[in-house]
């Protein structure tokens, strides 16, 4: 393969930077011709995706989730294969697919890879824009963590997440959503609604469990309105998926869906999408994943 190497230094707080020699070498020691491609922004990292699509080239993600959907912009609906080298602090996408978790033996499987293998992705449209997504969109409690850290300049880290968990909880409050889910209409008031390709997001938080990205559907998970008390003891529980079977807590499944909130932004892999109203639809087979 001629491979574009889509490497953000700085994923997973720049620990495994000092991989990408490495990383390279292993690809090139599959017979690969390898070029590393670094970018100053989000859309320059995408143009130059793109760009390596349309002269054919392969292209491999060296990141965290943020740097695999950067790459997914680029391939999918494409065919161009798409490979992923784990180097952020979650990488929950890779881990979900059953790829290496390891930044190292990930780039070995890449390069000794005989086979792709089709993998649905979402699609999001929304406010004029549109964006493909591998694992999960959130647009509830989770999705204002995660405005909120967006907008913090400190503390840098886990730390401003878990600061502005304490700071979402305490200003808790549920909206109103108005949801169709293929054909069916619904409107209720909800404190989460995530969706899901792939199960988790955050370092293996399952918040949608049983996503499976080769069924053709996505998964959404809707919750009532619910206490701080409620929310922080069904935090857990996420880690294994069980809070599902809270009776507060409903799953659907879908090929298609249309959901709107006032004053809700979407965030899909952990990247700021839109604010609501959007449409999210499951496109069969359109990651042409290595591995
Ligand atoms: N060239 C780039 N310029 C600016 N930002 C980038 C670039 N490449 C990636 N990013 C952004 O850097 C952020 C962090 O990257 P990424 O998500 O890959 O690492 P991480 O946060 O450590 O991992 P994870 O999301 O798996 O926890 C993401 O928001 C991603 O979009």
């Amino acid at each position: 393969m001629n491979i574009a190497l889509l490497a953000n230094p700085t994923a997973g707080k720049g620990r495994k930077a000092g991989l990408l020699p490495e990383v390279v070498a292993r690809l090139r020691a599959g017979g690969h011709t390898v070029d590393v491609v670094t970018a100053g922004s989000r859309d320059a990292m995408v143009d130059l995706g793109r760009q390596a699509v349309a002269d054919g080239r392969a292209v491999v993600a060296m990141g965290g989730d943020g740097t695999v959907h950067l790459g997914l912009q680029a391939v999918a609906g494409t065919g161009a294969p798409f490979g992923i080298v784990p180097a952020g602090t979650g990488n929950d996408f890779a881990v979900r697919l059953g790829l290496p978790g390891d930044t190292l033996a990930a780039a070995e499987a890449i390069a000794a890879h005989t086979r792709t293998t089709s993998i649905d992705l979402a699609k999001v449209s929304g406010g004029g824009t549109t964006a493909w997504f591998g694992a999960v969109m959130a647009a509830g409690f989770d999705a204002f963590v995660n405005e909120r850290a967006n907008r913090m300049r400190w503390p840098r880290g886990p730390q401003r997440y878990n600061l502005a968990i304490v700071a979402e909880l305490l200003a808790l409050r549920s909206r109103r959503y108005q949801m169709r889910i293929d054909e069916v209409e619904s409107e209720f008031d909800s404190v989460l609604v995530a969706i899901g390709n792939t199960e988790s997001y955050g370092g293996g938080f399952r918040i949608v469990p049983g996503a499976d990205p080769t069924d053709g559907l996505l998964d959404v998970v809707v919750a009532e309105p619910l206490s701080r008390r409620t929310l922080m003891r069904l935090r857990p529980k996420v880690f294994k998926g069980t809070h599902v079977e809270d009776p507060r807590v409903s799953t659907f499944r879908a090929r298609r869906i249309e959901l709107a909130a006032e004053g809700v932004t979407a965030y899909a892999d952990g990247e700021r999408i839109c604010p609501l109203p959007v449409t999210i639809e499951c496109v069969p087979g359109a990651l042409n994943l290595i591995g």
